[in-house]
């Protein structure tokens, strides 16, 4: 049988809340955290895993083992709890023909902390749930404005600032999504030209389970002036995920991707940094560098580490992206 982490043994995560003297999670370390997958039966290959992972994450079975099955055991946990409760209220509201609408699991953090291989790899292990056989993802890359208005506002250098995002957009997606509409536009990005695709889209049609990623899941927006109370992002969510890392690791994950993506995506002609593919490695280095401090660190400065304490879930990750540390809110 596991104990949560005594908190005083997890003084990172807890720089948050020691300041109010208790903490709204649980702690655990990763080996706590892999017992409470029971007897998951690991399903996934290892060649399925290799198309799952990004270029530069090196998650391997034992970490899926370790760390996501005890994940996907909880997730479907809740999403059963979530259909009961439906059954529940239908019967409470005689309201036997409205159908049930997807549960929602959003995953925040840094640009280059991992997201989307976390976020692949859970959309399969859920899928194999009874109760979700039908799992879609959806980024939110696919809301930013298009290069076009970003350099029209001057905030091309602020890709994947608040500012970037069309939000207005994103609400309605979501808000479809929860009313539980059939085939839903979901709007298309392209990591290799770096820019919205506005002839492209993915139909979500009403899954068990929508996965919602992207850096800007969990931030809420200022009032306006006339004190309209506009919903967040987050209202959406049945369930949310914060994957954490000290930022020196991000930084250096970040800058070894680029280096990486040098010798792969960049050297496609259709890659919008096919440019920096033929300059020296020196060079690189300094974009990389300034794409990172002007950029990437200070979006999650200013606007992604705050709402770290907005998730459910925290997964902190250690040197060659492994999970050390969980963090799951008290219920
Ligand atoms: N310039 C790029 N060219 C091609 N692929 C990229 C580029 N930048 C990021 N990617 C890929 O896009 C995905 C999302 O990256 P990112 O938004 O940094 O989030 P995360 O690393 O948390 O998944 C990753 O799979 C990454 O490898
Ligand atoms: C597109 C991104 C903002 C990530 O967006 P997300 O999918 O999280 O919505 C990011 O990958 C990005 O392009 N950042 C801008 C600076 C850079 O080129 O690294």
């Amino acid at each position: 049988m596991t104990t949560a982490t005594r908190e005083s043994e997890t003084p990172e995560m807890l720089d948050h809340f020691q300041a109010n003297g208790y903490s709204p999670y649980l702690f655990f370390t990763s080996e706590e955290w892999a017992q409470f997958r029971a007897d998951t039966p690991l399903t996934l290959t290892s060649d399925e895993l290799k198309r799952l992972r990004s270029i530069d994450d090196p998650i391997d079975l034992d970490e899926v083992r370790r760390i996501y099955l005890s994940l996907s055991r909880l997730l479907s946990a809740h999403v059963e709890s979530s259909q009961l409760l439906f059954q529940q209220r239908s019967r409470f509201l005689s309201t036997a023909g409205v159908s049930k609408t997807p549960f929602v699991i959003g995953i925040a953090g840094s640009v280059a902390v991992g997201k989307s291989t976390t976020a692949r790899i859970l959309k399969e292990l859920l899928a194999r749930w009874p109760s979700s056989p039908k799992v879609d993802l959806v980024t939110t890359d696919g809301f930013l404005y298009s290069n076009a208005h970003l350099v029209r506002h001057n905030i091309l250098n602020r890709k994947g600032f608040p500012e970037s995002y069309d939000t207005g957009a994103l609400l309605r997606f979501l808000s479809a999504i929860k009313a539980g509409l059939p085939n839903v536009k979901a709007p298309a990005y392209s990591h290799l030209i770096y820019d919205v695709l506005p002839n492209e889209h993915k139909i979500i049609d009403r899954p068990d389970i929508l996965i919602f990623e992207g850096i800007n899941v969990l931030q809420s927006r200022d009032l306006p002036a006339d004190g309209k109370i506009i919903p967040i992002v987050s209202d959406f969510f049945d369930f949310s995920i914060y994957i954490d890392a000290e930022e020196a690791l991000i930084h250096r994950w970040y800058v070894d991707r680029f280096m990486k993506l040098r010798q792969t995506a960049f050297r496609d002609p259709n890659s919008y940094f096919n440019r920096y593919a033929a300059i020296s490695e020196e060079e690189a280095l300094t974009i990389a560098e300034g794409l990172w401090q002007n950029t990437n660190l200070k979006n999650l400065r200013e606007n992604i580490l705050p709402t770290r304490p907005r998730a459910d879930l925290i997964l902190r990750k250690g040197d060659n992206h492994l999970v050390e540390q969980v963090a799951l809110r008290k219920l």
